[in-house]
C-alpha cells in the first residue's frame, strides 16, 4: 500500500527535495494549477505557495520561475518517488464549460508538464523545464463536474503515445456519494488512484468511523470504484495530517487511525490502496511522542 501527500500550499514550506528524502512517502500531488484557462487557446494560472519567484509568464497567471521544483523533480524520482500535478484544489477557480476547451487544457498540461516533445517547445512553456510529471490529480472541489471525463480521455491518449512509460489519473472526491464535481469523471474516465477526503465533509468522514456513527463510507466508496470505468483502481484513506489541515473535529490521531486501516483493508485487500494526507508541512509539524512525523506514524500503520 502506498502512502501519498499533497504538497505546495504548506505554511512556510520546505522544498520538495526536503520531503523526497522521507521514505514513507510514496506519491507526492503538487498542488496546484489553480486557475482553469478560460478559452481555448489560453493559458491556465498556477500556485505553489512559497515555492517559486513570483514571476509568471507573460499574459498569463502561469508561473514562470520554479526552480526549485524543476531542480527538485529529479532528486524525488532518483528516490522513486511518484509525482503528481494537481488540478484545482481549495481557491481553485475551475471550470471547464466546453468539451474543446477540456481537449485544450489536457493538451497545454501534457505539453508543457508531460514528457519534453520538441515538436511542441515553442509553443508550450515548460514550466519544470525538461521533467515530466508522472501524471495528474484533479482535486475538483467546486464549479460543477462537466467536461472531466473528456479531459481525462485525452490526457489518456497521450499517455498511449508512450507506451514504455506509465503515468498515472487520480482524484480527490469529497466523501459524499456521488461527489458533484468528480463521479461522472470516475464513472466515464479511467481513474488509478481515487484518494477521498474523508475529511472537511459530516455525514462520510473518519471522525465517523471512531464516533461509531455507522456512516463512515469508505465501504459504499468500493461500489463506486466497482461501477467505474476502472474497478480496479485503488481507493486511498484520505486524512488531515495535523488539527490545523482541516475544519474542526476531522482530525484522527494516529491511535484512532489504526483501527480504520485494519478494519478496511482487511475488508477489502483487493481495493485498499492506502493512506492519503493533506497535507506535506502539516504532517512534518505534527509529530508523535517519539519524534515521528504524521505520515511517518500513517505509514507505520499500514505495514503493521
Ligand atoms: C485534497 N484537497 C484537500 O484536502 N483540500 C483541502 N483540504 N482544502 C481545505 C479545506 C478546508 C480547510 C483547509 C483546507
Amino acid at each position: 500500500t502506498n502512502l501519498a501527500i499533497y504538497w505546495g500550499q504548506g505554511p512556510n514550506q520546505q522544498r520538495l527535495s526536503h520531503f523526497c528524502e522521507e521514505t514513507s512517502l510514496d506519491i507526492i500531488n503538487l498542488g496546484f494549477i489553480n486557475i482553469f484557462p478560460e478559452a481555448v487557446g489560453k493559458w491556465p494560472g498556477s500556485n505553489f505557495g512559497n515555492q517559486c519567484d513570483g514571476n509568471v509568464y507573460p499574459g498569463s497567471e502561469l508561473l514562470s520561475g520554479c526552480h526549485q521544483i524543476w531542480e527538485d523533480i529529479p532528486v524525488c524520482k532518483e528516490k522513486g518517488k511518484t509525482i503528481m500535478l494537481s488540478i484545482g484544489g481549495e481557491t481553485a477557480w475551475e471550470y471547464l464549460s466546453s468539451e474543446l476547451q477540456a481537449v485544450w487544457f489536457a493538451d497545454f498540461l501534457w505539453y508543457s508538464f508531460g514528457p519534453q516533445n520538441e515538436a511542441y517547445t515553442d509553443t508550450y512553456p515548460r514550466p519544470f523545464q525538461t521533467n515530466s510529471v508522472d501524471g495528474f490529480d484533479f482535486d475538483i472541489e467546486h464549479d460543477g463536474g462537466a467536461f472531466y471525463a473528456t479531459m481525462i480521455n485525452r490526457l489518456r491518449s497521450h499517455f498511449a503515445e508512450y507506451p514504455d512509460q506509465t503515468f498515472y489519473i487520480s482524484g480527490a472526491p469529497q466523501c459524499q456519494i456521488p461527489d458533484t464535481q468528480l463521479s461522472n469523471a470516475i464513472s466515464n474516465s479511467f481513474f488509478d488512484f481515487i484518494w477521498v477526503q474523508f475529511y472537511n465533509t459530516a455525514g462520510c468522514s473518519a471522525r465517523d468511523f471512531v464516533e461509531g456513527t455507522g456512516s463512515f463510507n469508505f465501504g459504499n466508496w468500493v461500489d463506486v470504484i466497482k461501477a467505474s470505468s476502472n474497478p480496479e483502481a485503488k481507493l486511498f484513506v484520505g486524512l488531515p495530517a495535523a488539527e490545523a489541515a482541516a475544519n474542526v473535529g476531522y482530525y484522527l490521531t494516529p491511535t484512532e487511525v489504526a483501527p480504520l486501516v485494519e478494519t478496511y483493508m482487511e475488508l477489502y485487500p483487493k481495493q485498499f490502496g492506502g493512506i492519503m494526507l493533506w497535507e506535506a508541512t502539516y504532517s512534518e509539524n505534527n509529530l508523535s511522542p517519539d519524534g515521528l512525523t504524521y505520515a511517518e506514524s500513517m505509514k507505520e500503520i499500514l505495514y503493521n
